[in-house]
């Protein structure tokens, strides 16, 4: 069946349904990771977006549900150029069109990923709609995309009860890290129980006091979906974590969000950093890491007065800021993605650098 994607610029790509038939409208972004397509079909940040895969040929090792970052899919659409119809990989139990059905994620494959992330990165990310009805009105849909933007995302991912996940066998260190859950990877949590920490990971709404109540030794704010200046009531109760002294570590829109809470602004970029080699460099070592990352929104470099907090790395591609230390405090955030899935692991010893801050104020 053919599908087609407007954008909000008036370009059509037409190419061919796949997964969910149903009629989509979102914010189109893209992502350059080369593998991984699980993972970022299955990451909490991209609710309220569809998602172009640039590496052109996706599902070739099939699907594998042990892989997933989450219960369930969240993006509102998937855009590539070619599904591979016969996955090749012993651990894998799905092809991804069958994955997109379950998941009920409408998609499109088979059109010119290459220009249509061109048209993204020249004239910025915007939103579009992928239908299967051919007789859309252009004009129609195109007032309509100018009306979207994606809505209380957070809350939509969260989970709605608190979970308990135990230190790995043997690795006990005595430790209760409470994980904040905006739209959490499960990689965060499997990187800090293997590292002996007990981790309590609690909805979005849940307030300060109830997670001070527990006595943590340390506090993660975890990655999520949106606008960060949406989450107002958030903001709120990260004011008060912040006043506890208790030690934080916080990754993408918990870094944001931290940085708004102390009096921080953020602004959203032309089209994001979506993919798997984004360079950023250390500045205290100037030693640079490739990260994962995934972000439309970014810390106003100088937004943030050195008196509170300062600029700890930077991306080497367009300088913007990619991690903070709070001054005085044992806080410190990154806005790349240390947990990676997908992505290289360069990065994940500053889940060392947060047990050993917890250990040293225990
Ligand atoms: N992965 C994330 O946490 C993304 C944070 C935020 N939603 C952004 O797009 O910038």
């Amino acid at each position: 069946m053919k599908a087609f994607l407007i954008l909000e610029d008036g370009n059509v790509f037409t190419g061919t349904s796949i997964g969910s038939t149903k009629e989509v409208v979102s914010e189109i972004v893209f992502n350059t990771s080369m593998t991984g397509y699980l993972e970022v079909l299955t990451d909490p940040s991209y609710a309220g977006q569809a998602v172009v895969m640039t590496y052109p040929l996706i599902g070739n090792y099939g699907v594998c549900y042990e892989d997933m970052e989450s219960l369930r899919a969240w993006p509102d659409g998937y855009i590539v150029r070619e599904i591979a119809r016969r996955p090749s990989n012993f651990r894998s139990q799905d092809g991804i069109e069958t994955f997109l059905l379950k998941h009920d994620i409408p998609g499109i494959c088979g059109i010119d990923t290459r220009a249509l992330t061109k048209i993204l990165r020249e004239k910025g990310t915007m939103n579009g709609m992928i239908t299967t009805n051919e007789n859309y009105d252009l004009e129609e849909v195109k007032a309509k995309l100018k009306e979207y933007s994606p809505a209380g995302v957070v809350e939509k991912v969260s989970r709605l009860k608190k979970t308990e996940h135990p230190a790995d066998e043997g690795t006990d260190k005595g430790l209760k890290v409470a994980l904040m859950d905006f739209g959490s990877k499960n990689n965060i949590t499997r990187c800090l129980t293997k590292r002996g920490c007990h981790v309590t990971v609690y909805p979005a709404l849940t307030s300060a006091e109830e997670i001070l109540a527990a006595n943590p030794d340390g506090i993660m704010l975890s990655n999520g979906p949106g606008d960060p200046k949406e989450c107002t009531s958030i903001i709120e109760e990260i004011k008060k974590l912040y006043n506890s002294d208790v030690p934080i570590f916080a990754i993408c829109l918990g870094h944001q969000l931290m940085a708004l809470a102390n009096g921080g602004d953020t602004h959203k970029m032309k089209y994001g950093h979506r993919g798997a080699n984004h360079p950023v460099k250390d500045l205290s070592t100037n030693r640079v890491y490739i990260s994962s990352q995934n972000h439309g929104y970014v810390v106003d470099d100088s937004s943030l007065d050195e008196s509170i907090a300062k600029v700890s790395f930077v991306n080497v591609n367009d300088g913007t800021v990619e991690g903070l230390e709070y001054t005085g405090k044992n806080i410190f955030t990154v806005q790349f993605h240390p947990e990676a899935c997908a992505g290289p692991r360069d990065s994940e010893l500053l889940f060392n650098k947060f047990i050993t801050m917890m250990e040293d104020c225990k």
